[in-house]
């Protein structure tokens, strides 16, 4: 198998899909790698790296998507992409198609098999390749939710951890999953208080059990929500339904009820966002307002810490990404239902009955 690794096009996108190591695997078992010059760069990788590693330095995103038979990417192919995109290539990335039409029917029409980190499953139901991202996302939006409570950011002028004789900041977090709870955590270390809000009764009672007393767990319903906007200095958006568009759990109307220059930070932004005002925005210019209210929903958060990430993404993605080179996708679907939940669209249809849902399309089973 030839397989490919592009140089990332996303607007501040650092990570690479791709480690040294994982090339020298890949080539042991039998495999030619591409890797587009600098595509490490941004992770602190070099080409010499992946030259020692045995894999091969191509100039051209051109050439690496022409010549391989596997592209392994960490972002969604944008529109200058799609033309590269040939049939009977397998394309293994981020897609969050339920988030975008426009790119779901161009991988339809394109013809490579699609298969989506973000669907992938592991024994126990989890989505392995979505974990590590979502525990950088996690934590980088207190982080972030902080920096834009300053000030000079157009936020509210409140230290999460408040000082002797002021009271911390209170956080509201929607979604106790990988993001949630890793947001929860680093929110409540630092001091402030936490509302944690999730639908599944048993991860609450978890949440309950391993999170320190700085948080709350609250089951997730319209009641509650609207009884925590208001105390709420900084709003966390962290809910998934997988391979589905996110639901609007804040209306455009629940933001009078916040205080003003609140900071709402939207992780789930990449599968459409959890609040009806959300749109995406990038690292460059990464907040807006809307009732004044800052919006912060960037759709690569991890992509700006690249070298943590690529690191904890790769040691998710590699073991995937040898059996695809090993197998071809059909094969690898084949022998590992949790890579075939990763299988999206194959031969122009979609094989997923999330994005098959959103979009209206009809459902092929693989
Ligand atoms: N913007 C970015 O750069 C990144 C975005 N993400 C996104 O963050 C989102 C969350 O990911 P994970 O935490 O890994 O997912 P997860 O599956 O671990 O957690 C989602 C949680 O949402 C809960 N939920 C579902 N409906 C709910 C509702 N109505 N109210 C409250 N909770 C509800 C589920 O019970 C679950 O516990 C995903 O959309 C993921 O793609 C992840 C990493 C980076
Ligand atoms: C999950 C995702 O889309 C990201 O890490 O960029």
């Amino acid at each position: 198998m030839i397989v490919g690794v592009p140089r990332e096009v996303k607007a501040d996108e650092y990570r690479v899909s791709l480690t040294p190591n994982g090339a020298e695997e890949l080539s042991r078992a039998g495999h030619r790698v591409l890797v587009q010059t600098h595509a490490g760069d941004g992770s602190g990788i070099s080409d010499e790296q992946y030259a020692a590693a045995g894999a091969e330095i191509v100039p051209a995103t051109a050439d690496v998507w022409g010549r391989a038979n596997l592209i392994i990417k960490v972002k969604e192919p944008l529109p200058d992409e799609w033309p590269l995109m040939r049939p009977g290539q397998t394309l293994f990335t981020y897609f969050h198609f339920a988030a975008d039409e426009k790119l779901t029917r161009a991988v339809m029409a394109s013809g490579v098999t699609a298969v989506a980190y973000e669907t992938i499953r592991d024994a126990k139901g989890g989505l392995p390749l979505l974990t590590p991202m979502s525990e950088v996302a996690g934590r980088m939006s207190i982080q972030e939710g902080a920096k834009f409570l300053e000030r000079p950011f157009e936020g509210r002028g409140i230290l999460l951890a408040g000082v002797p004789g002021v009271a911390p900041a209170t956080v509201v977090v929607l979604g106790g999953g990988v993001v949630g709870a890793n947001a929860a955590r680093v929110a409540a270390g630092l001091g402030a208080n936490v509302f944690l809000l999730d639908v599944n009764l048993d991860r609450l009672r978890y949440l309950d059990d391993v999170m320190p007393r700085n948080v709350t767990t609250l089951f997730s319903n319209r009641h509650n929500l609207l009884e925590v906007l208001p105390w709420a200095d900084l709003v966390i958006g962290a809910v998934l339904i997988p391979g589905a568009k996110a639901p609007h759990l804040v209306r455009r109307e629940d933001l009078k009820r916040m205080p003003p220059r609140a900071v709402v930070i939207d992780v789930a932004i990449d599968q459409g966002g959890c609040f009806e005002t959300s749109r995406p925005t990038t690292h460059a210019k990464p907040t807006y307002m809307v009732d004044d209210i800052v919006h912060y929903c960037v759709t690569n958060m991890p992509g700006a810490v690249g070298r943590t990430s690529t690191y904890a993404l790769t040691n998710a993605t590699f073991p995937f990404a040898l059996q695809l080179a090993n197998k071809g996708a059909d094969r690898a679907a084949h022998d590992n239902l949790g890579l075939a939940a990763g299988v999206s669209v194959r031969a122009g249809k979609v094989t997923n009955a999330a994005v098959a849902e959103t979009f209206g399309y009809p459902l092929e089973l693989l």
